[in-house]
């Protein structure tokens, strides 16, 4: 299906702007200077840079954070769940837009996809170029974010992320490369559509949960369980792993060698941890294809998960959710068959 919302004398749809900061909030000394400072504009300043947003939907803004998304941590993440099942309570709000840095605009995305129940649309934004840069692609990624987030089409297919003309699951999206205004793509079952100056073309539906059929909720939570990240590589030893014990760690994710690998030494660290109850997921570090149980490694002997299709980072988020539910690692696996 394809278009605008169909011209009638109906009100637009009330959208709420959700603003976090990033580059697509990014001031650069001059237009073609390489350094910059995220989070230098507000969504106000944004919003008036697009005067063609009111043709697609009436605003509210909300500035939630102002922060590179580097910074980003779960007390932003708990602000912004909290934010927009507020926001989206009112039956006025039709969707929301939530500006947000691209670095890990993947993890936001997918923590609220898990977390928000409702079915109307929730789109995240950003750009690789700052906002005073040539060719500037804020305004134009923040023009499509609105008008998918003001589309009834998106409603029920879990949140999303717009860039470059592209609709992304937040599941699927991840980002690819230091720079470029492509560096978003789909890891595994592609996008959601795409978006060619406010005008969509969606594609077939996410196939696993998320927001309403979700059994995650972190509503009253002031925190999260702690989970860390190992990244593997040849010749590494224990020392990263029990240290991630020794801090506290209730899940450890590996960002293992090819299938979610580890060498000998490191195998033996994170089998400990499993004793002592820590959840040992395996993902890949290779940034595709699937990890799956008992194939080099034996996940059934040590207690461990099989990240599925989920990137390190992805995997991080959904196991700080499944361990609010279940120290279990077999409910822990099933968890992420699902998600
Ligand atoms: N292009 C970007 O958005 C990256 C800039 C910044 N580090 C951020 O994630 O907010």
């Amino acid at each position: 299906m394809t278009g605008t919302p169909s011209a009638s004398s109906a009100p637009l749809p009330r959208i709420r702007l959700l603003a976090t900061g990033g580059t697509i909030a990014g001031a650069q000394t001059d237009a073609v200077a390489r350094g910059y400072h995220a989070a230098a504009f507000s969504i106000d300043a944004l919003v008036a840079a697009v005067p063609q947003l009111a043709t697609l939907a009436r605003l509210d803004v909300e500035q939630v954070a102002a922060i590179g998304s580097q910074d980003m941590d779960e007390g932003v993440w708990l602000q912004l769940a909290a934010r927009t099942e507020a926001a989206l309570a009112q039956p006025d709000i039709a969707g929301i837009v939530v500006t947000h840095g691209t670095d890990t605009m993947e993890e936001t995305a997918f923590f609220l996809n898990l977390v928000v129940r409702s079915a109307k649309p929730v789109v995240l934004v950003g750009a690789m170029r700052p906002a005073t840069a040539i060719s500037a692609d804020g305004p134009m990624n923040l023009y499509n974010a609105v008008a998918v987030a003001a589309h009834p089409d998106t409603h029920g297919r879990g949140v999303l992320v717009v860039a470059n003309d592209e609709i992304h699951f937040a599941r699927e999206v991840a980002k690819t490369n230091t720079t470029q205004l492509g560096t978003f793509r789909a890891t595994h079952r592609g996008l959601a559509g795409v978006v060619n100056a406010g005008r969509l073309h969606l594609y077939a539906p996410p196939v696993r949960r998320h927001t309403c059929t979700s059994e995650f909720s972190v509503a009253g939570r002031s925190e999260l369980p702690r989970v860390d990240i190992v990244y593997a590589y040849a010749g590494m030893g224990r020392e990263l792993i029990d240290a991630a014990v020794a801090a506290g760690a209730r899940g450890i994710v590996i960002a293992g060698v090819g299938d979610g690998n580890l060498n000998a030494r490191a195998l033996r660290a994170a089998a400990d941890a499993a004793q002592r109850g820590v959840v040992i997921v395996r993902s890949s570090r290779t940034g595709g294809g699937v990890v799956e149980r008992n194939i080099e490694i034996d996940d059934d002997r040590h207690g461990f998960v099989a990240a599925d299709e989920l990137n390190p980072q992805k995997a991080r988020v959904l196991l700080m959710l499944a361990l609010t539910k279940t120290p279990d690692p077999r409910a822990v696996q099933e968890i992420f068959f699902t998600y």
